[in-house]
């Protein structure tokens, strides 16, 4: 059954997060419109290190669970360094979130667009199309999640705790076979690499073990393996040879920005965090503290996490228009690269928060009437 009306719990948080969170919604709005009508009802959610200043609490009564209702939850980002808890670390009431919802599937894609700048010289960077698989409830964020579980000794040790469970990394694991078939289909190469650190923690070498397990029901989908250290090597050396890397949650977090910088910066850098009944969806950046209130940032990553929204929201409600809706915003951002029409100030370009809004804006309405003008 199709549903026309979409509920969304918007968190705009701190920083840029309220700049990109609206640029997206300008643009997830007209692009629904265009293809007929689809609405996407936002239901705002305070929370925050803004908030947590003004009111002791880091997201407002009721939140998280009012977050669940929504048939998808959009945050822009969360967190100011200045803002701290007493144990030291800052406010991050959406690693809560992770775990309330079991969000453990962080999708991260990671894809050089025509005109955006080459981190690296060899030509085949062009190709870097792949997707950190990180993730997102358990791993080395498992104690940062809930204050007081990092064994704490006085004050001379403090113990994080990296845990990983048969349960989760089996569904992680499933779902990452699932996505290399599925970009397979898409004319991807569907290759699999399980990153890790097996050849010395207990833990590492657990996740690989079911890593091989899984890989009996997915006998058409090829794998292979890289410890951690490697992969960071192999992203700078050739990142155009991976396409789903699949990872524990810390291992995730730093070499998907250490991708996105490949691609230009943390304004390209995706996110959705995907579990079995809820979802949501962010980018990876930050809240840039500073760049914020200038009108800088690139708006594009939280946009393009719009759009993954988009695709969820078709895949979960078997929704065609909201799937035109994700293809004709991936579209725009592509023609508009293509067409140099999209000159992030983050790459040393010309277009602000607002600029880079309109002109995606512009691109929507002309791919969606078929008057786009090629222009470069
Ligand atoms: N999921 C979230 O909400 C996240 C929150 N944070 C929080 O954000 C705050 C700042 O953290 P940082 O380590 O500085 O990471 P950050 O991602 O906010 O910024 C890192 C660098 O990337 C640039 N940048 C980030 N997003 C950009 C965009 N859209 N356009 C142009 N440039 C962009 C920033 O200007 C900065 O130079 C901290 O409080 C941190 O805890 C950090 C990462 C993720
Ligand atoms: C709580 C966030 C600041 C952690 C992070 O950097 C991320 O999830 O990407
Ligand atoms: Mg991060």
């Amino acid at each position: 059954m199709s549903q026309k009306d979409f509920e969304i719990a918007v968190i705009e948080g701190d920083g840029i997060g309220r700049d990109v969170t609206q640029a997206t919604f300008t643009l997830l709005d007209q692009a629904c419109d265009r293809v007929g009508g689809l609405k996407l009802r936002q239901n705002a959610i305070r929370a925050g290190a803004g908030y947590y200043l003004e009111t002791g609490v880091d997201i407002e009564p009721g939140g998280e669970e009012r977050a669940g209702e929504n048939d998808a939850i959009f945050l822009g980002a969360i967190g100011l360094p200045k803002v701290r808890t007493t144990s030291g670390t800052e406010i991050s009431p959406h690693l809560r979130l992770r775990e309330r919802f079991q969000l453990y599937a962080g999708v991260r894609p990671v894809r050089a667009y025509a005109n955006t700048p080459r981190r690296l010289s060899d030509p085949r960077s062009a190709n870097i199309d792949l997707i950190v698989l990180r993730e997102s409830t358990e791993g080395l964020f498992y104690s940062a999640a809930v204050h007081g579980r990092a064994e704490v000794i006085g004050d001379s040790e403090v113990r994080d705790i990296m845990r990983i469970t048969r349960h989760t990394t089996e569904k992680l694991h499933d779902f990452a076979f699932r996505l290399a078939r599925k970009r397979r289909s898409r004319g991807k190469p569907g290759h699999l690499t399980c990153v890790d650190k097996a050849n010395v923690f207990e833990s590492q070498a657990f996740f690989r073990k079911i890593f091989d397990e899984r890989a009996e029901g997915f006998s058409d989908v090829e794998r292979g393996y890289n410890y951690v250290d490697a992969q960071a090597l192999d992203l700078i050396r050739r990142p155009w040879d991976f396409d789903v890397l699949v990872m524990e949650n810390m291992f995730g977090d730093i070499l998907s920005d250490l991708a996105g910088g490949l691609v230009g910066g943390m304004g390209m850098a995706a996110c959705a965090e995907i579990g079995d009944d809820h979802a949501l969806f962010q980018p990876a950046h930050g809240s840039a503290p500073d760049i914020m209130g200038q009108d800088k940032a690139n708006p594009l990553a939280a946009i393009l996490s719009g759009a993954l929204m988009l695709d969820y929201l078709a895949e979960t409600h078997n929704s065609r228009a909201a799937q035109s809706a994700a293809l004709l915003v991936d579209t725009a951002v592509e023609r508009g690269f293509e067409q140099n029409r999209l000159r992030p100030m983050e790459f040393g370009g010309d277009m602000g928060t607002a600029a880079m809004t309109a002109e995606l804006g512009l691109l929507i309405d002309e791919i969606a009437s078929g008057t786009e003008t090629g222009a470069q």
